[in-house]
């Protein structure tokens, strides 16, 4: 038996990349591992008419894959401008490292600074110095992916806004008989074209894919235990080189390069769910090869896979964690619920490090923000004057806000994802028409995953999810005191605090890295070195989670998170007491630890004495800085 690696699988929504092997027979001719010998008879009978029928269905889908493609192309511009700093963090340190006047931000330090400079600043403070100077290719996989799924959401966005002026066309067409009528049914008919699709050749166009040619072996950056939220993704990376097909191989053409083997050959194999005696187990996967099948989506056999073109067969084997069913399946568990039924959905504490366990404790866990009593909350802005939930970026006055459009796409009935990290989120508060379900109330709606609070080696207490989680989905705010910075005790270390540092980073004070997009936002006076930005370059108000917090309080710092930090306007439409939320920045797979970039300036911290204290870093990341601050 000859052991090669190819990359593989998706289960149809959600997939994962295993470790795989491909089995040859005597012959040396590579053979399913596992075998379609349960076909019966009756459906190698299949009539020749259903087989012309999936070949029908086939071309179908292939022109529409066509008809996408000549869509898509011409709107590569529009997005390929557009720079977010989530996802290009590490573009501009390396840019500013070879720039010659690049001087590693620093964070003010107020007199008497204690453990806080700048700790979770919006837009994660680029650090100077300790980096790797390459990009690791994991990395690298995360920024492609992160791309992808921009343009993804940007395409739902546009499908969203398509089907809602169908349904308003649709209407208007049913009381006009008039050639204006039969113009608006003719534009109903058109096509609806798959953001995924869409997503999928923007990628393309842009050369933005990967590995965009095939290999064989592994992909670096894609571990085994690596998740894939759609096929789509796996397009973009460069992991499975079509959308539709499950194997992805390659052909005869390969010859030259590839002479060495025996063609054609598999270089990566997904699960569509659309076999009937394939099976996904998660633990086990079963692939019974391609072909054979209805495209009908009734998931029925009509005939037999053939042994031809890339019907190569494999067996794998997942290697990551497994989420607990229930409270009794909990390894270690130390408290069932942190929150003491606060929170809709218990958070469980787990301890496998320490002995005895023992539960995270010198806290009390507290929901909502707990407003210090100097600070003064503004009065709430006016809102919009929508119905039940704010559909029409036109008319809402809130979308308007955020530069006419919406800033969430709907993910389930209340909550939406974020297309893209913003400078601020303007949602619909207390004075707005519309109600709970509206999609621009999605950061207020409490938590939406299962999470676990869990005692790591080296970083303390960390915080997971069971879940799967989407990119551009709530994850939580980040609850504590809302206190004045000056306020903060200069002598006991706090390690809990989050400076609301929205307006210093619409200014790109100290580093921080601005983020683009269109928002209006109230007038920022821009001018270098005014006294007014000189007294504003420390935040005004931060957030104490030290004695009082919610989950946030838990969540860790990684030189490479799977998180960010969104400011985010509901009620009032002061900057400085903006909220602070934490949205995912990535399809993040269960179990995987939450993080989020603390964003601390090296050597901006200093202890009760004056002097500089620095702490190591322990995530884990392959481009780590080595140091928190
Ligand atoms: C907001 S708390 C996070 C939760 C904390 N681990 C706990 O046990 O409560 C911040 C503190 O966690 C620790 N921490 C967070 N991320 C870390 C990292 N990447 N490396 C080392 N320590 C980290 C540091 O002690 C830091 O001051």
């Amino acid at each position: 038996m000859v052991a090669q690696p190819l990359h593989c699988v998706d289960n149809g929504e959600l997939g994962s990349v295993v470790e795989t092997e491909k089995e040859k027979s005597p012959k040396g001719k590579v053979e399913p591992v596992v075998s379609s010998q349960r076909r019966t008879s009756a459906r190698i009978q299949a009539t020749r008419q259903r087989a012309e029928k999936e070949e029908l269905v086939r071309k179908r889908v292939e022109l529409l894959d066509e008809s996408e493609e000549e869509g898509s192309n011409k709107r590569t511009s529009v997005y390929s401008r557009r720079r977010v700093n989530v996802e290009n963090v590490s573009d501009v340190v390396e840019e500013r490292k070879e720039s010659e006047d690049f001087v590693p931000s620093e964070v003010v330090k107020p007199a008497g600074e204690v453990v806080k400079a700048n700790f979770g600043g919006q837009n994660g403070v680029v650090c100077g110095g300790g980096g790797a100077s390459e990009k690791s290719v994991f990395a690298r996989v995360k920024e492609t992916l992160r791309l992808f799924n921009k343009h993804y959401l940007h395409f739902v966005q546009e499908e969203e806004k398509r089907c809602r002026k169908k349904r308003v066309d649709k209407k208007s067409s049913r009381s006009s008989k008039s050639k204006k009528g039969n113009a608006i049914k003719a534009d109903a008919k058109k096509k609806a074209k798959r953001p995924d699709l869409k997503a999928i050749t923007q990628m393309i166009d842009s050369n933005a894919v990967m590995y965009p040619e095939k290999r064989i072996g592994d992909l670096p950056g894609i571990n085994v235990g690596h998740q894939f939220y759609s096929r789509a993704e796996m397009v973009a990376v460069g992991f499975h080189s079509h959308w539709l097909n499950g194997i992805d191989y390659m052909g005869m053409s390969y010859r030259k390069e590839y002479g060495n083997y025996t063609l054609p050959l598999a270089v990566a194999i997904v699960l569509s769910g659309m076999y009937e005696d394939d099976l996904d187990n998660a633990d086990d996967v079963i692939y019974t090869g391609q072909g054979g099948h209805d495209l009908t989506g009734n998931k029925r056999q009509v005939r037999d896979q053939v042994m031809e073109r890339g019907n190569l067969a494999l067996k794998v084997q997942f290697v990551y964690g497994r989420v607990p069913q229930s409270i009794s399946e909990i390894r270690g568990l130390v408290c069932e619920d942190i929150s003491a039924g606060q929170e809709d959905v218990p958070i469980p504490a787990t301890n496998l490090v320490d002995d005895p366990p023992v539960p995270p404790t010198g806290f009390t866990y507290c929901k909502a923000l707990q407003i210090a009593k100097n600070v003064k909350i503004p009065t709430n802005a006016s809102g919009c004057n929508c119905k039940e939930a704010c559909v029409d970026p036109q008319t809402c006055a809130c979308a308007k806000l955020n530069g006419f459009d919406f800033p969430y796409v709907r993910m389930s009935r209340q909550v939406g994802r974020l297309i893209e990290a913003k400078a601020i989120v303007f949602e619909c508060g207390p004075n707005c028409g519309c109600g709970s379900n509206c999609v621009n109330r999605t950061s207020q709606g409490g938590l939406k995953f299962r999470f676990e609070v869990f005692r790591s080696p080296k970083k303390g207490w960390a915080v997971r999810s069971w879940d799967f989680i989407p990119s551009g989905a709530p994850i939580c705010e980040y609850v504590g005191v809302l206190k004045r910075t000056e306020d903060l005790d200069s002598i006991s270390e706090n390690n809990y605090i989050f400076e609301i540092d929205c307006l210093q980073t619409m200014r790109g004070i100290d580093g921080r890295e601005r983020r683009l997009g269109e928002v209006s936002v109230p007038t920022i006076n821009n001018t270098e070195g005014s006294e007014d930005q000189k007294l504003e370059s420390v935040p005004e108000f931060c957030i104490d989670a030290g004695s009082t917090g919610n989950i946030a309080r838990f969540i860790n710092h990684s030189c490479e998170p799977n998180l960010f930090v969104q400011c985010v306007l509901s009620a009032h439409h002061d900057l400085k007491l903006a909220r602070v939320m934490l949205f995912a920045a990535d399809n993040i797979p269960p179990l995987q630890e939450l993080t989020y970039d603390y964003g601390y300036a090296l050597d901006s911290v200093t202890g009760p004495d004056g002097k500089i204290q620095q702490m190591e870093c322990y995530c884990g990341a392959a481009d780590c800085r080595r140091r928190l601050f």
